[in-house]
């Protein structure tokens, strides 16, 4: 699939802003804080209905204005589909597909598919299980949008059940019937994750080994909170779930916090045996995280049946040239943004075709196309 063009209204430092992309290659250059990470953002929440960089929906709305527009045009395959945002200080965000307004957010999932790959990507490895837990459900909502359901629903119970916990004040009550509709939400997170993370995993072992010429194995793993067997049915996970809930059930009521269930879940990322978050070092750290994003662009076109967007914010620079060039390289097929202040290292041939925007000050030129 691929953008064909954005609209942008009062986005961020855009007053008004129309661009046509090119179908395979495009690259949004500038000096710092000039808004080419924005035409990215506005990308992003026409395909997953949120930004990257914020929770908060008003803060993508120009300062000075109380509402924004987003447009964009998407080709796929077979049809074409078009998909608006507003957002409005006041009130919630509006979503429309081919001028339909959407009841629910879920529904926006899966006519966009996006990978983006920013340097804030390093966290997956580096940081705390939360970074993990986030890429797993945006990935897996995208392909599969009863995963955001179920995993909106799990929160809500998640949500219920921590507040029972927190108010008790030593009054009996009974946690029994949220533990019954917590396992059964949270026993299907636990399916999907592990069905996921087995697919990827092994898309990304195979890249890492083409990029590093076969000196590094990398390996990923689901780390379920539920000890689990990799076997194991949703019976099974089930029952094991609600064993652990009642084996913990005395240490939730003195923390009065739910410590038992996929919110909890980890994945472990190891190359040659170790685990990269510790031994790693920052290439390797890096070089996981590019072979992560490749294996992800194949799921998506293994699930939908086509290639989803790149979005590069910014991460040329942070590889060395082998790597850029296994980058470019490989994205023949797939519609690419890259984002950078500068263009000479970039390592795109003077025969590949691209587009080459100028970003200043909230003002876009093209400057060259093939
Ligand atoms: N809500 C907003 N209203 C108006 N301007 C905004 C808003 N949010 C951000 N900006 C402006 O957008 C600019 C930053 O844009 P962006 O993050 O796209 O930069 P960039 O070109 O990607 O820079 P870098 O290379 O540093 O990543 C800044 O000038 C910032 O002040």
């Amino acid at each position: 699939m691929l953008v064909e063009e954005v609209k942008l209204i009062q986005y961020r430092n855009y007053k008004e802003l129309e661009l046509q992309f090119h179908p395979k290659l495009n690259i949004l250059v500038g000096e710092n804080a000039q808004g080419k990470t924005n035409v990215l953002e506005a990308l992003y929440l026409c395909a997953i209905g949120k930004s990257f960089r914020t929770n908060k929906d008003q803060e993508m709305i120009n300062m000075v204005k109380e509402s924004a527009y987003v447009k964009v045009k998407v080709k796929k395959q077979t049809d074409k589909v078009d998909i608006e945002v507003l957002l409005n200080k006041e009130k919630n965000k509006k979503i429309k597909i081919n001028k339909l307004s959407l009841t629910k957010y879920g529904d926006l999932l899966g006519n966009l598919n996006i990978v983006l790959f920013s340097p804030e990507d390093l966290k997956i490895i580096k940081e705390g299980p939360s970074e993990r837990r986030k890429f797993m459900n945006n990935d897996i909502s995208q392909i599969l949008p009863k995963y955001y359901y179920t995993l909106n629903q799990y929160n809500k119970i998640l949500q219920q059940r921590n507040k029972i916990l927190k108010d008790f004040r030593g009054k009996k009550f009974d946690l029994e019937i949220w533990d019954e509709q917590l396992v059964n939400s949270g026993t299907w997170l636990m399916i999907y994750r592990r069905n996921f993370i087995k697919r990827i995993a092994l898309l990304a072992k195979l890249t890492h080994r083409k990029i590093t010429d076969g000196l590094e194995e990398l390996e990923i793993h689901y780390d379920s909170n539920i000890k689990v067997k990799d076997n194991d049915e949703f019976e099974e996970i089930k029952n094991k779930f609600l064993k652990q809930l009642k084996e913990n059930k005395d240490l939730e009521m003195m923390r009065r916090l739910t410590l038992t269930g996929p919110h909890r879940d980890d994945m472990i990322f190891k190359i040659n045996g170790l685990e990269v978050k510790n031994y790693g070092s920052q290439g390797q750290q890096r070089t996981a995280v590019l072979s992560l994003k490749l294996a992800e662009l194949e799921l998506m076109k293994g699930e939908v049946g086509e290639y989803p967007i790149l979005l590069l914010d910014d991460v040329m620079s942070e590889l060395d040239g082998k790597r850029q060039n296994y980058l470019i390289q490989n994205l023949k097929n797939v519609q690419t943004f890259i984002t950078t202040t500068i263009i000479e290292p970039l390592n795109i041939k003077n025969k590949q075709q691209h587009k080459l925007f100028t970003v200043c000050n909230g003002e876009v030129s093209t400057i060259s196309s093939k």
